[in-house]
């Protein structure tokens, strides 16, 4: 199957949720709340999963969506203004959109895995919106426990050279059809995405989290010094880091697991993952092993992600195993 339909349909939810996002992110203050795991979100993060998900239910009304956000966290009385805000987000798209509707649009992607659905982060990097660096919308399609469409907006990641800077960069994939890369605009004039050419592990160049709470930097730094690389790794939110992988301006993107139990969520993974393969490039766990996305909505049967370019993955998993 091509995934034409799907491709074009989760290009136009991609672009129209990274619009919103970038407005919201010009005129930040005010703009976000703790959730219950103290973790913060914006109401760019809800604006955005609405329309991903009111864009992909009309097209595909059977598909279920599992995706971070839920209208729980909007639905007290204090929370009210807030969702209000939300809601005005939507309204130059949508005029006369109530609250309810909003809601139910969020709520679309509380759904369960299965043979065919789709994951979504609607800003994944929320510390880096905030701080107005790197963010981006993840989305994935899987069936039959395969990645087979992922797209990653990137509305701060550059695009490349010719193209205007500015627009931001949206990476895409389809299983078997390689690695695109169109800008962020309407425009779809389209790049092949291919993995760097390094093969010599000391000539890696890293990329990993800003938040060492989400990867061990120190383990990294081990890593490095075994591997004798010199250079120090680049720090960047988000899964724009699979996007740098893919488009070879790194060679490798490290998440090492930190406290014992944390398990990665699909939905901080999925849109990057098929966008580095089909660049030429390889995803496992510390381990070796493929991610798994049949889990429900975390890789509960892996540990850690290491992302490359495919010719230093085995000396990367080597170097992994010796400092575990
Ligand atoms: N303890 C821990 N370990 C690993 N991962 C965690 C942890 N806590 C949070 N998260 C998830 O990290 C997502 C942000 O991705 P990054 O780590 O690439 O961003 S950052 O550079 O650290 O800001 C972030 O995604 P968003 O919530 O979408 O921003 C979280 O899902
Ligand atoms: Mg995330
Ligand atoms: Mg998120
Ligand atoms: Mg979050």
């Amino acid at each position: 199957m091509g995934f034409e339909k799907e491709l074009a349909t989760a290009l136009e939810a991609v672009r129209e949720a990274s619009e919103i996002c970038r407005k919201v992110q010009k005129e930040i203050a005010g703009s976000s709340l703790e959730k219950d795991d103290r973790s913060p979100v914006t109401i760019a993060d809800f604006a955005s999963q609405a329309v991903v998900c009111r864009i992909l239910t009309d097209a595909f009304p059977n598909d279920p969506i599992i995706g971070e956000e839920t209208a729980a966290d909007l639905l007290s009385d204090e929370r009210r203004p807030f969702l209000d805000r939300v809601v005005g987000l939507l309204t130059p798209a949508n005029p006369g959109v109530h609250a309810e509707t909003v809601c139910g649009w969020i709520d679309a992607g509380r759904g369960d895995g299965g043979d065919r659905f789709w994951t979504l982060d609607p800003i994944d990097g929320t510390k880096g919106f905030l701080r107005g660096e790197q963010y981006a919308v993840s989305l994935a399609l899987i069936v039959d426990g395969q990645i087979v469409v992922s797209l990653l907006g990137c509305p701060n990641l550059s695009a490349e050279d010719g193209w205007d800077r500015d627009t931001g960069c949206l990476f895409s994939a389809v299983r078997g059809k390689g690695a695109t890369l169109r800008r962020l605009d309407g425009s779809n004039e389209t790049k092949p995405v291919r993995v760097s050419g390094t093969g010599k592990a000391s000539a890696a160049r890293f990329c990993e989290s800003v938040e060492s709470g989400h990867s061990a930097h120190g383990r990294s730094s081990q890593i490095a010094a075994l591997l004798g690389i010199e250079s120090t790794p680049v720090r960047l939110d988000s899964q724009a880091k699979y996007g740098v992988v893919a488009r070879g301006e790194a060679d490798a993107y490290l998440r090492l697991p930190t406290k014992a139990g944390y398990r990665e969520k699909i939905w901080d993974h999925a849109g990057g993952v098929l966008v580095v393969e089909e660049a030429g490039g390889k995803v496992s766990d510390v381990d070796g092993k493929p991610l798994e996305f049949t889990h429900g909505r975390e890789l509960s049967a892996n540990r850690g992600v290491i992302v490359s370019n495919g010719l230093i993955h085995d000396a990367l998993l080597e170097a992994v195993a010796r400092t575990a």
